[in-house]
């Protein structure tokens, strides 16, 4: 039986890598392969590293349930006017729903601007907390760009497949307090390049199998989730799988998520290395800027089709 049928998606224990001697290690190119299959066959997996400790997590989410406290006209000060980057709440199709956005959150300077936005003095312990953080989850997406580009040959002496800051999505999403599953986020590919996920103790995310069934993801308590966005699927020339996935709730605990997208750098073009396109696998999406596709992705003709079929209607062949 394989994965899917049984309701489950690849676990892959990068715990033994460290970014700096990455490619040393016993059983790289194996591991490379593995991460490679489950961005080709899912689109995703779910991350094991041990780097991140519970107790760092705990300390996260009980930084994160502070923000979501303060009230609303304080958090819609979150505001930002790159798409998908400010606080999102009150949505009348996801009522459960609400985030708020940290751009560059790698930086302290941006974690400092943030908390002095909502709170009259900063908040310290925010900005060292989510800086602990945001450490390890950084260095586990440039250790997966390693991997996906030493998996097709294509490392060389390159370290990314593109450059990227680390936007930091803070996610709530309500009890719905009902038996019956209420929709939390629809369904959509990520328009980011990848996203690194981390979610508290409340399940709720489901992704779409490549034959349309919905598995409902159970994390260990320790993983984390990587999922494969519309950009590095078009730079892998249609390889790797930008995943469709949603956020389905019931009962009455609040959910609380943790999301690390990698965002390519203003004047990114994304194109495929040319050892990705020949005659069995020609060029799928003409080349275009990645922030103008965002852009797109959130105008009012980007928003009235599927998620996953913008990326087609914007540049595809
Ligand atoms: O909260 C989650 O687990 C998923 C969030 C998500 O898919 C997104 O923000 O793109
Ligand atoms: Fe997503």
């Amino acid at each position: 039986m394989d994965l899917a049928s049984q309701n489950q998606i690849p676990v892959i224990d990068l715990s033994t890598i460290s970014p700096h001697c990455a490619r040393g290690i016993q059983g790289w190119h194996h591991l490379c392969l593995r991460v490679r299959e489950a961005c080709e066959t899912f689109g995703c997996f779910e991350v094991v590293y041990d780097q991140i400790s519970m107790h760092l997590r705990t300390q996260t989410f009980s930084m994160i349930s502070q923000v979501f406290q303060l009230p609303s006209e304080i958090k819609k000060k979150n505001f930002n006017p790159k798409p998908y980057h400010g606080y999102a709440g009150q949505l009348p199709v996801v009522p459960l729903y609400e985030s708020l956005g940290i751009e560059d959150a790698s930086n302290y300077d941006s974690l400092k601007g943030f908390t002095q936005h909502l709170w009259p003095h900063g908040h310290q312990q925010f900005c060292q907390t989510i800086d602990s953080m945001m450490k390890p989850v950084e260095e586990l997406h440039q250790i997966i760009q390693v991997m996906i580009l030493d998996s097709y040959g294509l490392g060389g002496n390159s370290n990314s497949i593109m450059e990227c800051e680390i936007l930091l999505r803070m996610m709530r999403y309500k009890a719905p307090s009902t038996e019956e599953y209420m929709n939390g986020l629809s369904a959509h590919t990520d328009k980011l390049m990848c996203t690194l996920l981390v979610e508290e103790e409340v399940s709720g995310l489901e992704i779409e199998t490549r034959d349309g069934q919905w598995i409902k993801l159970s994390l260990s308590p320790s993983s984390l989730v990587f999922i494969v966005g519309d950009p590095l699927m078009a730079w892998s020339n249609g390889r790797l799988h930008a995943v469709n996935h949603r956020v389905m709730m019931k009962g009455d605990k609040d959910r609380y998520s943790f999301g690390a997208f990698a965002v390519p750098k203003l004047g990114t073009t994304i194109k495929p290395p040319e050892e990705l396109v020949d005659e069995r696998n020609p060029q799928i999406f003409k080349e275009f800027d990645f922030w103008e596709f965002l852009m797109f992705s959130f105008s009012k003709e980007g928003l009235a089709m599927e998620s996953a079929k913008q990326i087609f209607a914007y540049a595809g062949n």
